[in-house]
Order: C-alpha cells, then structure tokens, then sequence
C-alpha cells in the first residue's frame, strides 16, 4: 500500500489585499521526498511556503499536511518544521537548553522530550557542541540548531527557506549532510532556495514558481537527462575582459558573460553560434574579431539553463508546462 503523502496541496490561490500572489498550485508531496522551491525573488516561495505551515489561510483551495489542515489544527502544525531564514533561537541559552525549551513550547510530553532533544541533536550533528550558548556559535552551528528545533516533533513536512544563505562552504557542506539525511525519517522536504547546485545535490524534484503559479514541476534527473540529451554548449574562458567589439562579437554568437572573465552559451542561444556547434568553427569567429579567447570548453547544462528556460517562458518542448493542467 502506497503511504498516504506527506503534504497535497489542491487549486490554491492567496492574495494579500487584492493582490494575487499565488494561483492554481497543485502539488503532492510524497514521503521522503526533497523538493526544491526554484523562482525569481517575489515568485510566491515564502507565501507558498507559509500556506504550508498554516501560517497563512488560502484564499481558494486547500492544503493538507500529513492528513489534516494545518490552519484549523494544531497537531497538524506539530507536524511541520518550519525552518526560516533567520535563527529563531535564545541565544543565552545552550543548544540543549533551547531544545528543550522548544520542545516543551511544542507539548512535547514530559517523558518524551529528552529522547526527542537527544534524536534532534545527533540528526544535526550538534551532540558536540550541546553544551556550547547558542550565541557564541558561528552561524552555520546556529542554522544546524535552527533545523534541530524544527525536528523535534517528528515532522512530516519540513519547510526550509534558503537554508544554506549567507554561510561559509564549510558549514554550507555540513547544512547539506544533514539535510541530505532528513528523508530517512520519512519527512518530505521542501527547500526554497536561488542556489542550483544545494538543488541539484539536495533534490530529487524540483519545482519552479514564477508569478505565483508553477511553470515546472518534475523529477531533476528526468529534466537534466532531456537537457543534456541535447547538442552541448560552450563556455569561452577570456584572458582579459571583454571590450566592446568583442562582446558584441561573443553575444552575436550566442553568448552572455556568466562573470568578466567566462562567457557561456545556453540551450537556446547556442543555436545561434556561429559555426553551429563546431568548436573550432567558433575560435575563429571569435579570434576574427579580436576576442581574447584563452579556452574554449565544452559544458554539461545544468538546472541554471533549465531554469533560464523556464523563466523566460520557453521551457525544454517536451515538457508539459504545468498550467496545461488546470
Ligand atoms: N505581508 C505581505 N503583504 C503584502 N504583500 C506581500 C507580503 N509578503 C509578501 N508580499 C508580496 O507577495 C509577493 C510574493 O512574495 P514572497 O515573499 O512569497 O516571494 P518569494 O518568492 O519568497 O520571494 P524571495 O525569493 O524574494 O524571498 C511579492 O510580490 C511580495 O512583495
């Protein structure tokens, strides 16, 4: 028997004042599943986001989490991690001793809430510094705290915003081997973020909201395997930055600068190149026009040009935009 899912969201809009910012989700999140929440900053993520959570009530629609309805009850709240981006934590208290305070804010029984700080400790590899005030963490510790907290009621939703934002490759690595463990207790995770390799490591489905509805919704290895299928693209690494002569030879070639220094083609533009998909048809187009090419690589397209596909309104021709369902 197929376990019930972990989250179903059905035709739901939401406005704020009369402001549409969410309409026609539909989504199911199955058991153990990560989901990355991909879109353009004022996208609906958080708003989607809190809906999930019962932080918000739907306009239209409706939302179900672990079977029940987050906004009317509170045992289904206790079953959402809501993890925001800012640390919600006492930070003259200890991790131990936040936990605990959070897990008897959660109605947690008194006998359960040791073995419950115990679990959420050890899941986030915090039993080290357990003891440690949460104030004088750095803060990819006090994030790791964060999602310790929200795991203490055995969550099958856990709702993470741009968990990883703003901390070191360290302690990004760290956030990641926890996270990427969380769908062994059976939660489903939704991961709102802009960063496409946390997606492409973390996720094995992405979503893509953009004007509050989905443009997007498939398995990631399904939509990179279509992708990649294709001709590849290029990637002109310079030896100075462009002028203007050259980058307008590289642009009519299909390029757009990824930084000063390293220009790359995307799936769509890199029909145009010059010379097709010949490598050294291209290096001489561009070398006629005094571009400084130091190397030529071929690239493997990932999310980011999926992405770009999508948010431009031209998502890969064998995928079926979502709206066509509605
Ligand atoms: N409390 C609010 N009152 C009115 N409008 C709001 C409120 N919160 C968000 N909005 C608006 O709703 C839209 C969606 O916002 P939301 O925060 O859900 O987007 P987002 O995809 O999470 O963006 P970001 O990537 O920047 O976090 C935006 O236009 C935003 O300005």
């Amino acid at each position: 028997m197929t376990p019930d899912p972990a989250a179903t969201v059905r035709d739901l809009a939401f406005s704020y004042r009369n402001r549409r910012v969410l309409d026609r989700v539909d989504l199911v999140f199955a058991r153990g599943e990560t989901v990355a929440l991909l879109g353009p900053n004022g996208a609906g993520k958080t708003s989607l986001m809190r809906l999930l959570a019962g932080r918000l009530v739907p306009e239209r629609g409706s939302v179900r989490v672990a079977g029940g309805d987050p906004g009317r009850s509170s045992a289904v709240r206790r079953a959402i991690a809501w993890v925001p981006q800012e640390v919600a934590l006492y930070p003259r208290l200890t991790v131990r001793e936040n936990l605990e305070v959070f897990a008897r804010l959660l109605g947690l029984p008194r006998a359960a809430r040791a073995p419950a700080v115990a679990r959420a400790l050890t899941r986030t590899g915090l039993d080290d510094v357990a003891s440690r005030l949460v104030g004088v963490l750095s803060g990819g510790y006090q994030r790791r705290a964060n999602i310790a907290a929200a795991l203490l009621g055995e969550p099958a939703l856990v709702l993470l915003d741009e968990p990883t934002q703003g901390v070191d490759q360290a302690a990004r690595a760290a956030i990641h081997a926890v996270l990427e463990r969380l769908p062994e207790t059976g939660a489903a995770l939704l991961v709102a973020t802009h960063d496409f390799a946390e997606a492409e490591r973390l996720a094995g489905r992405v979503l893509v909201l953009q004007d509050g509805r989905i443009r997007l919704d498939g398995r990631l290895a399904d939509l990179l395997a279509r992708l990649r299928a294709g001709p590849p693209e290029h990637e002109v690494a310079l030896a100075e930055a462009a002028g203007p002569a050259a980058a307008a030879a590289l642009r009519q070639a299909g390029f757009h600068p990824a930084s000063p220094l390293v220009w790359q083609t995307d799936r769509r533009a890199g029909d145009t190149v010059a010379g097709g998909r010949d490598g050294a048809a291209l290096l001489a187009h561009l070398r006629r026009h005094g571009v400084p090419v130091r190397e030529i690589r071929v690239r493997e397209p990932g999310l980011d040009v999926l992405y770009r596909d999508v948010t431009a309104g031209e998502p890969p021709a064998d995928l079926r935009p979502v709206e066509a369902v509605a």
